[in-house]
Formats: C-alpha cells, sequence, structure tokens
C-alpha cells in the first residue's frame, strides 16, 4: 500500500475549455494525492489532451481552478510556471523528438536539464547523466551519440531521463508508449513502472490504451464528449465498468 500523504498534491476543480463553441473539456475536478498514478482514458477527441495541456500549463482554460500544493497554477505568472516546469514537473511527449534537444548528445540531454536547475560542476554533471543513462538502460558508450542515432525505444527511455534526472513530484505522460512497437512497449512500461514507485512519483497518464492504463494506473478517469463519466480504482473500473460507455470501451479491447 502506497503511503499517501494526507493533502492532495494538485487540486482541480471545475475546469473547463472550449475552442469556439466546440467543448475541448468541460467541468473537470479530481485530487490527485502524493505518490499516485491517475489514468485519462477516453476514446480520440474525448478531451484527454486539452485536459493535460490545461493541467500542464500549455493551454489557459475557460474556468476552474487547478491548485499546486496549494499554488494556483492558472493564475500564476508565466515566469513562476516555467520555474515549476523545470523543478517540480516534468513532461512525457508522446513524440520523444518534442522532449528532446535532437541536435545534441544524450548527456547533454539530461545534463542540460540539471544546469537549468542551476548544477554547475561539469564532473558531477557528467556523473549523473551516465547514471540516469544507466537507469533507461541505454549504454554509457553512447552518451556522446545524438538521439537521431537512437532508435524509437531509446528516444522514449532519453526523454524519461531528460525529465526526471531532476527528481519532479508530478510527472505529466501523454501517450508515452504510443508509436512504439509492441515488445519495445512493453519494456518501456517496465520501466516507467519501476521509476515512478522507486521516485514515488505523482503521475498523470494520458492514454487511449487500457492495457497501458492497467498496468500503470491506481485510478482512473473515463472521459466522453469532454466530460468526465466515470472515475475510480482502475481494476473497479476496467473489471466492473458502471457507465455504458466505459462497458463498450472495454468490452471492444477484450474482443480483440
Ligand atoms: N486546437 C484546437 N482547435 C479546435 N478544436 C480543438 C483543438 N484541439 C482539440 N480540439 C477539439 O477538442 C475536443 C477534444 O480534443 P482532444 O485533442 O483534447 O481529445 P483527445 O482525447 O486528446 O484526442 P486524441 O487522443 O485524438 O488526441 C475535440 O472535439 C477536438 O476536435
Amino acid at each position: 500500500m502506497k503511503d499517501l500523504g494526507n493533502t492532495a498534491l494538485l487540486q482541480v476543480a471545475g475546469l473547463s475549455k472550449y475552442y469556439g463553441t466546440r467543448i475541448g473539456c468541460e467541468a473537470v475536478s479530481f485530487d490527485l494525492w502524493p505518490g499516485e498514478v491517475l489514468g485519462i482514458v477516453g476514446e480520440s477527441g474525448s478531451g484527454k489532451s486539452t485536459l493535460l495541456s490545461c493541467l500542464a500549463g500549455h493551454l489557459t482554460p475557460d474556468q476552474g481552478r487547478v491548485l499546486y500544493n496549494g499554488r494556483d497554477t492558472v493564475t500564476m505568472s508565466e515566469a513562476e510556471r516555467r520555474v515549476l516546469g523545470r523543478t517540480d514537473w516534468a513532461f512525457v511527449h508522446q513524440n520523444a523528438r518534442d522532449g528532446l534537444r535532437m541536435g545534441v548528445s544524450a548527456g547533454g540531454n539530461v545534463g542540460e536539464r540539471l544546469m537549468a536547475v542551476g548544477a554547475r560542476n561539469y564532473g558531477a554533471i557528467r556523473g549523473s547523466a551516465i547514471d540516469w543513462l544507466g537507469r533507461v538502460e541505454i549504454d554509457a558508450d553512447r552518451i556522446d551519440d545524438r538521439p537521431r542515432q537512437f532508435s524509437g525505444g531509446m528516444q522514449q527511455r532519453l526523454q524519461i531521463a531528460r525529465n526526471l534526472v531532476t527528481g519532479p513530484r508530478l510527472v505529466f505522460m501523454d501517450e508515452p508508449t504510443g508509436g512504439l512497437d509492441v515488445s519495445v512497449q512493453a519494456r518501456l512500461l517496465d520501466l516507467l513502472r519501476g521509476l515512478v514507485r522507486d521516485m514515488g512519483l505523482s503521475v498523470i497518464l494520458v492514454t487511449h490504451d487500457l492495457a497501458v492504463a492497467r498496468l500503470l494506473a491506481d485510478r482512473l478517469m473515463v472521459m466522453q464528449a469532454g466530460r468526465v463519466i466515470e472515475q475510480g480504482l482502475t481494476d473497479q473500473v476496467l473489471d466492473d465498468p458502471q457507465a455504458p460507455y466505459t462497458q463498450l470501451l472495454v468490452s471492444s479491447v477484450l474482443q480483440v
């Protein structure tokens, strides 16, 4: 059983985002606890990415409140949000290219994140980079290679190292295993699960893949047409779905 603190790390209330008259997401409320992995699932267009972008400060919601550690991230200044993005938060993109600097070596990709939070000792930075490459199962002798010399799975593991090296508390993940071969996905999921557990990370995980949600998430929110239609413990939602839409979502996967 995880030791969940007694204050929520993230408190979301009445969050809505509209694109003109179209609903991106609407009236979303939930709490995320320290060390908890919350999966957001739903079909394409259900509002998962919009919600994640609003939570991570990439989009400004039209209504609602997001409190991180008691601080309102919607009304805080861009500069304050950038500091959070470098220190407490991390964002793992589906496409590793969106989260890596492709012209910089693997070691540089990891090291520059440390420098962004004030590390200056070259030897220590390189040492941490080597350590983190090892933790994501990339051989140390690849440290000077550019990401484009890596396979898709390696690029994704490097993006994860770059994100986690600074010891964030909250990680946003957008389809982190999407677009990878099944065997590569399995290895990556295993790695992510270990890192989340060892570092006690809180995670908001967007995925349309219920198998990924089953493996990583403690709790699930199911979205349809921008709204949360069901939420609960992962096993509960997947084994005994209440909403007809969730039943359809679950049964369509089981039939494959
Ligand atoms: N930039 C945009 N401009 C206009 N409408 C948008 C924009 N981005 C998303 N939408 C609309 O908002 C709704 C939610 O889309 P969103 O991308 O958040 O869903 P999603 O569940 O993440 O889908 P996917 O898994 O395909 O990324 C959809 O109706 C979509 O068409």
